[in-house]
């Protein structure tokens, strides 16, 4: 059955998922801060909002939306990979607060949008408590170019795709120093270990990191110059500056913010989390990507799984 879908943040993300809605038949409109068009006014019939708005744009969003009189039978569908520098909260976390009485989707996967946007093959995953939700939204985006998966663990297919963005960046700086791939095989296993260690503390499901939103999207955006947070690690790697890396970047690289609020958070909770503690490091110009390799390499010798 053709949907309406209103797509928040016309930015690279917000532009392909149209796309992918739209060519299944859908009645696709997308609103950004400079639309012409009031929230108001493109919100009337519509029976899914989806947001792609970056993370530092998901509460001013939110509060907008609250002004405005919503269908309860309305789905949210969040495709935001960041977490809320004040809170910590999930951005699913947010619209769920906001919204108690909607059913809230997380949309996430190994997606990066220029190859969606070039029509190539790709698989995501939608999440959520309310399982009808989730399969209608796996309806609206499910082509023969785009395979969607439903799960009901909506915080760790979040947080595969939030806490992936830090692993990202190691990554990048593993490849710009020319580590080779024993080196990388290494890093991206033990980000995911302590991405698992982490997620599973604040309450999401082990076997979640090792599908598509977790493990699926650490190796694409672990191996793949299209990844802004990955050239983020390679360009530091190659001696630029943050400022100088930011100056030039296309688009969001959510991994920075969520390095820091990660960091905040695992130490609160004591934690190990080595692998983010020294992106953390490298970001705040503390350590050069050398000396970052190196407290990697020289760190207690332990078992590889403590329990
Ligand atoms: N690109 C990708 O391949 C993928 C991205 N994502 C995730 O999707 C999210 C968006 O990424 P992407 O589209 O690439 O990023 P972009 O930087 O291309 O776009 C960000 C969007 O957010 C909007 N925005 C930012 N701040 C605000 C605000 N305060 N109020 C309203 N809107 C705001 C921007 O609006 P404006 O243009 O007006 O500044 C823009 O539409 C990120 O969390 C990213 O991690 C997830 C999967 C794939
Ligand atoms: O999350 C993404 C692909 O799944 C996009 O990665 P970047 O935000 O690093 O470009």
């Amino acid at each position: 059955m053709t949907k309406s879908v209103v797509i928040l943040g016309a930015g690279a993300w917000g532009s392909a998922l149209a796309t992918l809605a739209k060519i299944n038949g859908h009645k696709v409109h997308i609103w950004s801060r400079r639309d012409s068009q009031t929230l108001a006014e493109v919100l009337k019939d519509v029976d899914v909002i989806l947001s792609a708005v970056s993370m530092k744009g998901v509460r001013n969003v939110v509060s907008q939306l609250q002004c405005l009189p919503l269908s309860p039978e309305i789905i949210f569908v969040t495709a935001t990979k960041g977490l809320d520098p004040q809170t910590t909260c999930t951005p699913s976390q947010i619209w769920q607060e906001a919204f108690p009485n909607h059913p809230v989707v997380v949309l996430s996967g190994p997606n990066l949008s220029q190859e969606i946007q070039q029509e190539l093959p790709a698989a995501t995953v939608v999440a959520s408590n309310v399982v009808s939700a989730a399969e209608v939204v796996q309806l609206v985006f499910s082509s023969n170019r785009f395979r969607v998966y439903t799960n009901a663990d909506p915080l760790g297919v979040e947080l595969g795709g939030t806490l992936k963005n830090v692993m990202a960046i190691a990554a990048g700086v593993c490849d710009g120093l020319q580590l080779g791939t024993n080196a990388k095989a290494a890093l991206l296993t033990r980000g995911l270990t302590e991405m698992v260690r982490i997620g599973v503390h604040w309450g999401a499901k082990q076997e979640t990191f090792y599908g598509l939103s977790g493990l699926g999207d650490l190796l694409a955006t672990g191996n793949s110059p299209l990844s802004r947070n990955y050239q983020v690690g390679y360009q530091l790697a190659c001696g630029k500056t943050l400022t100088e890396i930011l100056t030039h970047l296309q688009g969001t690289a959510e991994g920075i913010n969520t390095t820091k609020v990660l960091m905040l958070r695992s130490k609160q909770q004591n934690i190990s989390m080595p692998i983010t503690e020294q992106v953390y490091r490298l970001l705040q110009a503390e350590v050069t990507p050398r000396q970052a390799l190196l407290e990697l390499m020289l760190r207690d010798i332990k078992p590889e799984y403590n329990d």
